[in-house]
């Protein structure tokens, strides 16, 4: 491309700039396959635009900045894995969910340190069903797509339990040491640790593995390496002396664990609180679902039966109302819904009741 005066000067200064915004850090987590279809990709733009106005079809850097927006690498990131975690988007039914939200984007800035840094969030569910899986998720999927995170992988208890090795605490433990390694290659990474207690689920008094939690501890103690290669896919390749960070986000529904062991463990902690107000619940249905009628009247009716609720909790009982008033014509999604918060409230005693005897 180049040797055929196929590339304009500002498309070879970027290709050629070895600082962090260049071609080689950007795409530092490509394949060759993946760098391949970038160069078609641009070269696409270029020929669209040659047809399109008579040009030369010369590759402009606009055209290799567009080729990088399409093209993204299958080892770097995780966009589609994390986006089906907030499967209803994240709505901004109140001022602590825009706080949340400002919250994460701060924790996940680049950090202007020279030397390398690790940092650790823990996001605290303050019940079952808050949200704190999502709000990860989302964080993640922000860092990743604005380019402050190239390296993103969402880990939960399946991944490490059906790790090589089986079930075992000191198996789960070197899974979870393996993930930590492959993140620490890479200059900016960020790990979302999906339900942090089932992850060190184990048999001693609090529910915790002692291995697993002395493992997490040692691992968010320990910076990455402050080393100028890093790993690609297998591929080394010189990162122009970019200082590494590392971020790791756990997330837990346990109420209480702002609290106990885990909460130590990491230098922040953010509480997701559950919706107590009618006005924040219909504002959660609207943005979440496009189908919700009687919003008004399905809000009143949660909060006046539940008090306090997840949003992921309130989506599950609306879209139940809406199903089953979809399938029983003679019956609103708001008569559905008083239908199914009955019996939820009476399934919830008798859990209750088991769980007491
Ligand atoms: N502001 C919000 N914050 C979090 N989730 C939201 C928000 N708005 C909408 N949602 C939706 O609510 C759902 C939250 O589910 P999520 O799995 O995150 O809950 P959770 O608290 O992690 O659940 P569990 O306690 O069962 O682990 C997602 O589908 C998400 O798209």
């Amino acid at each position: 491309m180049k040797d055929g005066d196929a590339l304009s000067q500002d498309a070879i200064d970027l290709i050629e700039n070895l600082d962090d915004d260049g071609m080689g850090a950007r795409t530092e987590h490509f394949s060759g396959a993946e760098l391949a279809g970038l160069v078609r990709s641009a070269a696409s733009f270029a020929l669209a635009r040659a047809i399109e106005s008579d040009g030369n079809g010369v590759v402009t850097c606009a055209d290799l900045e567009r080729a990088l927006e399409e093209v993204r690498p299958a080892l770097g990131t995780q966009d589609d894995v994390l986006r089906v975690r907030y499967p209803f988007g994240i709505s901004e039914f109140s001022s602590s969910v825009k706080r949340i939200k400002r919250d994460l984007n701060r924790f996940t800035a680049p950090v202007l340190s020279s030397s390398p840094q690790l940092h650790s969030l823990l996001l605290v569910g303050g019940g079952a069903g808050a949200g704190s899986t999502a709000l990860a998720a989302w964080a993640a999927a922000e860092a990743s797509m604005s380019g402050r995170a190239d390296y993103v992988r969402f880990i939960t208890a399946l991944d490490i339990l059906t790790a090589e090795g089986g079930g075992g605490d000191e198996a789960r433990a070197t899974a979870l040491v393996e993930r930590f390694s492959e993140a620490r290659e890479m200059s900016h990474s960020l790990i979302v640790l999906d339900d942090i207690d089932q992850i060190c689920a184990g048999g001693s008094k609090d529910g915790y593995s002692t291995i697993m939690v002395s493992t997490l501890r040692a691992l968010l103690r320990t910076p990455p390496p402050d080393a100028t290669i890093a790993k690609a896919g297998g591929h080394s390749k010189a990162m122009s002396g970019r200082k590494k960070t590392m971020h790791v986000i756990a997330t837990t529904s346990r109420p209480d664990a702002a609290c106990v062991i885990l909460n130590e463990l990491f230098e922040e902690t953010i509480v997701v609180p559950l919706l107590t107000e009618a006005n924040s619940v219909q504002s959660l249905i609207t943005e979440s679902i496009d189908t919700a009628v009687d919003v008004d009247a399905m809000s009143n009716m949660i909060i006046d039966q539940l008090k306090e609720v997840g949003c992921k909790t309130v989506l599950r009982l609306v879209e139940r109302a809406i199903f089953t008033a979809g399938i029983q014509r003679d019956v609103t999604s708001s008569e559905a819904l008083e239908v199914i918060l009955q019996d939820f409230a009476g399934d919830e005693a008798m859990a209750l009741r088991v769980c007491t005897v």
